[in-house]
């Protein structure tokens, strides 16, 4: 079963768009596991327990685990999910992006050590820092396009007078993802749900690459207007939230409050789309 596969058998089980992703930062801890970063693990345990009938995919953001010291656990909470909830495919926030040789290993890092789904990458230094991981095939992988934060314009929408047309980077990036890039059909690309003209244009430019949409909840992306923008029946999007459902509270009901939060993400995307 390829990446697109899992995000459509996902998308169909659990009547879902929502990504729910696992950044966990033990200063935001509920009070039994705060301040501590041995209970990675189970914090993110406890927020997948609560979301697996939720979400269309998890998104564990490497760096709160890398940070801590807590590679390991990220790996024991990828197991973790493989058997909760094996229906829900895993994509490895990452940003990679590097010359061919160590793209091999990054590859290897997010494939073969963390057994990831899928993996985000920045596209900037060109199609040869991609291509290791395409050699996965059935593997998905995400460039970053037009991301969430306002910094993105800095780059992403300058002109590209050399490129016929010239189209903004943003707008080039989603055809290179498209088309000549796309060569086992592995790629998708990151838009951020702050920007959804930016999402409309991109689906225009990319009509079936699966869309990783980041920046509803904590970002203040609005979720219908997402949704409107990028949704088609035969191409997947992936909504992400991050913050907002794992800390929706930080006292003893936060599983709860994250099922809770988790539902009327994931419900309000689905109304969305009629
Ligand atoms: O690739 C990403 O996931 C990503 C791209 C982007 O443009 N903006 C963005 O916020 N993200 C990630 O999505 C998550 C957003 O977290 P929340 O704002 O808490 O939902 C973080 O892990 C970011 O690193």
């Amino acid at each position: 079963m390829t990446f697109i596969d899992q995000l459509r058998a996902a998308e169909r089980q659990n009547r879902s768009l929502l990504c729910v992703g696992l950044d966990p930062e033990p200063t935001r801890f509920p009070a039994r596991y705060r301040n501590d970063a041995s209970k990675i693990y189970d914090f993110c345990a406890h927020i997948v327990d609560a979301t697996a009938e939720l979400a269309i995919a998890f998104k564990p953001q490497i760096a709160y685990f890398a940070a801590h010291r807590a590679e390991g656990q990220l790996e024991q909470l990828i197991a973790h999910i493989r058997r909760v909830a094996p229906q829900v495919p895993v994509i490895l926030d990452a940003k990679r992006g590097d010359i061919g040789s160590t793209a091999e290993q990054y590859a290897i890092e997010a494939f073969e050590r963390y057994g990831a789904d899928a993996v985000t990458l920045s596209p900037f230094m060109g199609f040869d820092s991609v291509q290791p991981y395409l050699k996965y095939h059935g593997k998905g992988a995400f460039l970053l396009c037009r991301t969430s934060n306002p910094g993105g314009d800095d780059l992403q929408n300058q002109r590209l007078a050399s490129v016929p047309g010239e189209p903004l980077l943003y707008e080039h990036v989603a055809r290179l993802a498209q088309g000549p890039w796309n060569l086992n059909g592995q790629l998708g690309l990151v838009v951020g749900a702050t920007y959804p003209a930016e999402i409309e244009r991109v689906r225009a430019l990319a009509p079936t690459v699966p869309l990783l949409i980041p920046g509803v909840g904590t970002q203040g992306g609005d979720a219908v207007a997402t949704v409107r923008a990028g949704w088609r029946e035969d191409a997947p999007i992936v909504v992400s939230s991050s913050r907002a459902i794992c800390y929706a509270s930080a006292g003893d009901d936060f599983v709860e409050a994250a099922r809770r939060e988790a539902t009327r993400t994931r419900d309000a995307l689905e109304a969305a789309k009629s």
